[in-house]
């Protein structure tokens, strides 16, 4: 069974939605979904990674770098459209205090500050459980902000539709597995990693972009995180395009091992797009095994 950040009608659950019907599982917090994956309770669990217009979800790029490894098979883009969902009677004008996911307030806040400049809003767990909440009439949130779909299944009306500043906002879902082989090359992929740069290094960054630039590799999304062991320590969170059975991107990898205090690999799996990166063809199999196995000898030499 697949699990997801929920509870059900949450954008993550209309992200799922996409590839499958099956019953699954909704997890209160990304944390606890991508746990669940790692103790075994699901196969796989979607949680959201990116958006468009906020940036990256921290919780799911943190809970994947540190940790027993996932191994990310897929990705989702869906665009998200937001409305402020009330119970049935409730006005624009009585609207006081508003509960959303933190990513749905940021992307609302030019039409919060327009409309409702008084109201307070809170970022709570998620969208679909701000309207679950607001559908308790002892509840002290007025409104949530949330998908239609999620106004529809706790009995909400819309005070307001299409609220977002920014109106062709997506967001950027990963279906994350106990690790796995990577599904196999596509020729239109996309593979996620985690860099733990050396102690304070004069170009430790610009070593680490080469190893993608030198090899005419392409990056999509970098990102650093701190490692959380110390100010100033940080990691980078990346995207490249290309799969690990392509051979620049295998070497890129290789590199950033001879560079890097650490590297996690994280997957590649077909982009959601579809965009095939201008580069060289794959390995065969007899060559990734042996790439493989080179690999594997730089990691763990003493093995
Ligand atoms: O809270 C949700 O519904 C989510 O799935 C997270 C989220 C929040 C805002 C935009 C996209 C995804």
């Amino acid at each position: 069974m697949l699990g997801y950040f929920g509870p059900a009608g949450t954008f993550t659950h209309q992200a799922l939605l996409t590839f499958s019907t099956d019953p699954a599982m909704p997890f209160a917090t990304v944390g606890e979904a991508l746990d669940a994956v790692r103790e075994g309770v699901v196969e796989a669990a979607l949680v959201p990674i990116e958006n468009s217009v906020e940036g990256g979800v921290t919780v799911t790029l943190d809970t994947l770098a540190s940790g027993r490894p996932l191994t990310i098979v897929r990705e989702v883009l869906l665009p998200v459209q937001f409305n402020l969902c009330a119970r049935p009677g409730t006005r624009l004008e009585d609207v006081r205090r508003v509960l959303t996911h933190p990513h749905a307030a940021a992307q609302c806040r030019g039409w919060m500050h327009e409309f409702l400049p008084a109201a307070r809003i809170t970022g709570g767990g998620s969208t679909a459980a701000a309207a679950e909440e607001v559908s308790d009439p002892s509840s002290k949130y007025d409104a949530a902000i949330c998908a239609q779909v999620a106004g529809d299944l706790y009995g909400l009306e819309p005070v307001a539709t299409g609220i977002a500043d920014n109106a062709d906002a997506v967001t950027r879902f990963v279906l994350a597995s106990r690790p796995t082989e990577p599904p196999a090359r596509s020729g239109a992929d996309k593979t996620t990693l985690v860099a733990y740069m050396r102690a304070d290094r004069s170009g430790a960054l610009l070593e680490i972009l080469e190893q993608f630039s030198s090899r005419g590799v392409n990056l999509s999304r970098i990102e650093s995180r701190p490692t959380k062991t110390g100010l100033g320590n940080y990691c980078f969170s990346i995207d490249a395009e290309g799969h690990l059975r392509d051979p620049r991107v295998a070497e890129a990898m290789l590199g950033l091992h001879r560079i890097c205090a650490d590297v996690v690999f994280l997957g590649s799996y077909p982009r959601a797009d579809g965009v095939r990166p201008a580069i060289a063809d794959g390995f065969t199999d007899e060559e990734f095994a042996a790439a493989r196995a080179w690999y594997a000898s730089l990691i763990h030499p003493e093995d």
